[in-house]
């Protein structure tokens, strides 16, 4: 069977894509770069691919907002053949910075498959960059990550300085986004009991760490999965806490099979 092709995009300032190119490639996934000049002069298109990653990173310097120079260079050049991609139910999945990008696009968290900004990443509460360990417990109902158990607390690092998830004022926006299933994440003190900082590193309202849109098939999340697995974050020896790590890719891969995108 021909591996799943993944497109992991780029930009200056971009700095965790290797980590995210060797996750997925354990996962069986075949994962190419693309630099955000590519999409702009035509030379990649995104329709071949199975699966779009935006990864962590200071893309532009994190200049205006974190992720927004990104996003509107996206959504120049590329914004109708993400629409369709998310339309026809594939995986776009932004970690930290990557989420920040699909949070300043409006792709998450649309409500009613409506796309519109309604989310917004803020500096973190302690004004400063959050750099640990922190847990996260699984509490939406995507289609994604079926290998995720629900409310136990994984072990995943998080590194980031505008975390702080932000909605829109109207007041039952977080209740309908939980009903929806699309609160993915929350963070967790290690007990899997609700988290106050530091466990919940930036002050989140509802100590949210992960969005989907409604249909389940765009997550973005602060925590970086990628990192803890590999040779890139290997956990201190002897943890033998549950890690949210190559399950979320192999997750991802069953996903993809099963779909056969
Ligand atoms: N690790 C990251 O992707 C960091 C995202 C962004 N630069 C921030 O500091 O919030």
């Amino acid at each position: 069977m021909q591996e799943p092709e993944v497109a992991i995009l780029r930009m200056e300032g971009t700095n965790c894509e290797e980590e995210a190119y060797h996750a997925f490639q354990d996962s069986g996934f075949k994962p190419t770069y693309i630099h955000i000049n590519e999409l702009k002069n035509k030379r990649e298109s995104l329709e071949h691919f199975s699966t779009i990653f935006l990864p962590g990173g200071f893309s532009a310097g994190d200049y205006i907002r974190a992720g927004s120079i990104f996003s509107a260079r996206l959504s120049e050049y590329s914004r109708k053949d993400l629409e369709r991609f998310v339309d026809e139910g594939k995986p776009i999945i932004g970690v930290c910075n990557g989420f920040q990008i699909l949070a300043e696009l409006g792709f998450i968290p649309d409500l009613d498959g409506k796309m519109e900004r309604k989310v917004g990443l803020a500096p973190n509460s302690s004004n400063r960059f959050e750099c640990r360990m922190s847990y996260v417990k699984m509490t939406g109902k995507t289609p994604m990550l079926k290998e995720i158990k629900h409310d136990l607390p994984y072990m995943v690092p998080v590194a980031h300085a505008e975390g702080r998830i932000v909605t829109a004022r109207d007041q039952n926006f977080l209740e309908k986004l939980d009903e929806s299933g699309q609160i993915i994440f929350r963070y967790s003190n290690p007990d899997g009991t609700d988290a106050l900082y530091p466990w919940n590193p930036n002050g989140s309202e509802g100590s949210i760490a992960g969005l989907s849109n409604f249909h389940g098939n765009v997550i973005g999340l602060m925590p970086h999965p990628e990192r803890i697995y590999n040779f890139f974050g290997k956990l201190p020896s002897g943890i033998n806490k549950d890690v949210l790590g190559k399950n979320f890719f192999d997750s991802l891969y069953n996903y993809i099979l099963k779909k056969a995108f």
